[in-house]
């Protein structure tokens, strides 16, 4: 069914200190946990590695702390990785390890290729610009200076996630928080992305609103089949999104699949438990 992914993520670390030699000596056995006792030296991301194919959606789940963040951080170049490859499906990169980019190659990423909502809208807007010209504001970094073509591209998108076009040209500081979530979303759509990042983007939400965003996501991801990848602590969210699971806990992945083979069969004894608590 599949074709060759289009993100393929390897052996990712991202540690904050610097490490001791009693946690190099445990790391090389595999921590346990994601914290050296010693040192105080914390291992967010332990050797993540997954692909992600086009047109799917793969969830990431673990609890609070288990280095979810951290890796969409990292895969967003909002933060440095200590060490690891990822290798993006596009020939115009050569096949390069996007780690080891220029910040401007990387910059080009982030404005053609990538496409970010973060749990709080204020890391992905700016809250005292109109809605239409936050979508603007990211049409330009694309590349695009035709102003009337962003006008038409920006309406479409505010429409399409369901804001009232007389509303465009108000600041997101005024929206409820629903509504700056879809902001968000019609402006991390705007330059077209074959890959969007989707942060806990319905934590704090209520259940109505949130529900109404999932649709919302699942509604794009069917109709323009971007590929996603969707972080959340909530596996009803999950469930409810991702072809795809991951499973992460203490920094490492501890088990991966289908979303309904996780679902009806978790091997591993954390997986078990989240997914009891769902019923
Ligand atoms: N700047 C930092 N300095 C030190 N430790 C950090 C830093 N950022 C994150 N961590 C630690 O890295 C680990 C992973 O954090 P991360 O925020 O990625 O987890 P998470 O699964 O996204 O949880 P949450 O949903 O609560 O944010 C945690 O132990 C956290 O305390």
């Amino acid at each position: 069914m599949y074709e060759e992914p289009i993100l393929s993520v390897r052996n990712l670390n991202r540690q904050f200190g610097p490490g001791c030699h009693q946690c190099n000596q445990e790391h090389d056995k595999g921590l346990e946990k994601n914290y050296c006792s010693n040192c105080g030296t914390v291992y967010a991301c332990q050797d993540v590695s997954f692909d992600l194919f086009p047109g799917e959606i793969l969830g990431i789940v673990g609890e609070s702390g288990s280095g979810k963040s951290t890796l969409m951080q990292c895969l967003y170049f909002d933060a440095d990785v200590t060490s690891g490859e990822a290798y993006i499906h596009d020939a115009a990169l050569d096949g390069n390890n996007v780690f080891t980019l220029s910040s401007q190659r990387k910059r080009y990423i982030r404005n053609h290729t990538y496409g970010m909502v973060y749990q709080n809208p204020v890391h992905g807007l700016k809250m005292n610009f109109s809605s239409i010209g936050n979508i603007a504001e990211k049409l330009i970094a694309a590349g695009n200076r035709n102003v009337s073509e962003m006008e038409a591209i920006g309406k479409d998108l505010l429409e399409s996630v369901h804001i009232p076009l007389f509303r465009m040209k108000e600041a997101p500081q005024n929206f409820s928080g629903g509504m700056q979530q879809r902001v968000q979303i019609a402006k991390a759509l705007s330059n077209n992305p074959p890959i969007l990042f989707l942060d806990e983007v319905t934590t704090g939400l209520d259940l109505s609103v949130q529900a109404n965003v999932l649709d919302l996501i699942k509604k794009i991801q069917r109709e323009l089949g971007i590929s996603m990848i969707v972080v959340s602590h909530d596996l009803a969210v999950i469930r409810m999104l991702a072809d795809r699971t991951v499973v992460m806990l203490n920094g490492s992945i501890i088990e991966e699949g289908l979303t309904d083979q996780i679902l009806e069969d978790p091997q591993h004894a954390y997986t078990q438990q989240l997914v009891y608590s769902l019923l």
